[in-house]
């Protein structure tokens, strides 16, 4: 199955637009792991089980572990069990890889075959040739920048380019329009658009018809929800995969983090759902 008919599956399944990000910060676990040398994968296990019936997606973070030694072996085992466990529930790898085509075919292995994502985050300053790798893993998901959550993301991204017909549009315009136009010919991507910037998010919905949008930004970072999903979603109300990490991983540091977790998740989908 692909990972577009996955995420449609789950949308409608689980009545879900939230993915759970998992960005394991050792600093911040539950007291338990203090001297488990295992922690980074542990950790994630019990949240990725105790929210995966909530979730349209999970989204681990891969700098989180490849931070840290043998985390990269922590993050294909979380994986591999999110795979195994919960089949159901896509995985978004979050590397943000970009670069030369023959650069970017080992990015695409280390994402799809190493570490077994359906779908992976792209950043697509380099241009088509540097996504190619990834599209043509046509059956997996590619997740491109368009409009970040970040206050930074005005430096560029919104900078005038020319339009074509005389006038000019703001460049993360552009890259939805070429992506939604251009790259998207297997009907395989998606992109990002921070909850940060709902007036843009509107403008992009408009620019790419039904295409996925990855939406990170709400919780943490002060996103607003219902902006998000009444200027975000399609028409039937699908459409979004709203992440949160930290609002849902560090719900508690006590003994019942799992729970605590489980009951983040289930808040904010239910949240999401009140304004689809
Ligand atoms: O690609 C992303 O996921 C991403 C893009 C973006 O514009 N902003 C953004 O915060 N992210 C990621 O989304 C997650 C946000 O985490 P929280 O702010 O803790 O919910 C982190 O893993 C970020 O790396």
């Amino acid at each position: 199955m692909t990972f577009i008919d996955k995420l449609r599956n789950r949308w409608h399944a689980a009545n879900s637009l939230l993915c759970v990000g998992l960005d394991p910060d050792p600093a911040k676990f539950p007291d338990r792991f203090v001297d488990d040398e295992d922690a980074l994968f542990a950790f994630c296990r019990d949240i990725a089980d105790a929210t995966a019936e909530y979730a349209c997606a999970f989204k681990p973070q891969i700098a989180y572990f490849a931070a840290h030694n043998h985390g990269e072996a922590a993050l294909q085992r979380l994986i591999a069990h999110i795979n195994g466990a919960h089949p159901e529930v896509p995985v978004i790898l979050d590397a943000k890889r970009g670069d030369i085509g023959s650069t970017a075919e080992q990015y695409a292995a280390e994402a799809f075959e190493r570490f077994g994502a359906d779908a992976v985050t792209l950043n697509p300053y380099m241009g088509r040739d540097s996504a190619a790798p990834f599209l043509q893993y046509n059956d997996h998901g590619c997740v491109f920048l368009c409009h970040t959550s970040n206050p930074g993301a005005r430096d560029f991204q919104e900078l005038p380019v020319p339009d074509g017909s005389g006038g000019s549009e703001p460049l993360y315009q552009r890259i939805a329009r070429t992506i939604a136009d251009d790259w998207n010919g297997d009907g395989n991507c998606a992109l990002v658009v921070g909850a940060t910037f709902p007036e843009e998010l509107k403008v992009i919905r408009d620019i790419i018809g039904d295409m996925p949008l990855l939406i990170p930004g709400v919780g943490a970072q002060g996103g607003d929800v219902e902006a998000v999903v009444r200027n975000g979603r399609t028409a039937d109300g699908t459409g979004l995969m709203i992440n949160s990490s930290r609002g849902i991983l560090y719900a508690s540091r006590g003994e019942g983090y799992a729970e605590a977790a489980a009951d983040a998740a289930r808040e904010l989908r239910d949240a999401i759902n009140r304004h689809r």
